[in-house]
């Protein structure tokens, strides 16, 4: 399973997070990823752990003042990005060319969406994984694995092949245990571990199952 925690614009400390996230990917051997914001990519990454961003924008070099260039994220030490997450929706021709701007600067890529019918839609513009992440559920601690497993194994058939990452409301390890048996391939959480009041605790918890 992997494990991607987005930590959103949350006031959390990310080379903490990040620094946790290292040691029990390391002390279990499962693969842990953190987003943290563009501008904390660097400090993040020299902790070691496997840097993500949440977010990079649709262009190549050139004149596109305030965006986030995915050669920059790349050079900062992320080794992937989000696209299209539900609190940044994209339109299609951008999360085509965002995904483009990533592989340019040999980015791997998640596509997010809302629900299996945008699922199918996200995996023919072939990102590496897709994310579905039904908004109503996001940031409530109820699974959507529990509320609605039929959106993620719906998810998975839709990918045709594309390896589906769920999340929403994921903060324990019975919900991991359940992704996987729907056939997720990982999950994305962010408030289970960046609005934690002991992180530490919160990361070994959600992964001692696996
Ligand atoms: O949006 C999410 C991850 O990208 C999910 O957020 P929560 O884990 O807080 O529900």
């Amino acid at each position: 399973m992997f494990v991607l925690i987005n930590l959103k614009a949350y006031p959390c400390d990310p080379v903490e997070i990040a620094t946790i996230a290292t040691d029990v990917s390391e002390a279990t051997g499962v693969r842990i990823a953190i987003a943290p914001q563009a501008t904390d990519i660097q400090s993040v990454a020299e902790t070691g752990v496997e840097t993500w961003a949440q977010h990079v924008s649709p262009v190549e070099h050139g004149s596109h003042t305030g965006s986030t260039l995915a050669e920059a994220v790349s050079r900062a030490g992320a080794v992937g990005t989000l696209l299209n997450h539900s609190e940044n929706r994209l339109r299609l021709a951008d999360i085509d060319a965002g995904l483009r701007a990533a592989e340019r600067a040999g980015l791997e890529t998640i596509v997010c969406a809302n629900n299996p019918r945008q699922i199918a839609a996200a995996a023919r513009l072939e990102p590496d994984s897709v994310a579905v992440e039904p908004p109503a559920l996001i940031g409530t601690g109820t699974p959507v694995s529990k509320a609605d497993p039929e959106i993620v194994t719906d998810s998975v058939e839709a990918a045709s092949g594309v390896p589906v990452l769920c999340g929403a409301g994921i903060s324990t390890g019975a919900d991991l245990v359940a992704a996987e048996k729907l056939g997720a391939g990982g999950v994305l959480l962010a408030s289970g571990v960046a609005k934690a009041d002991d992180p530490r605790a919160a990361l070994e918890a959600l992964v001692e199952p696996l």
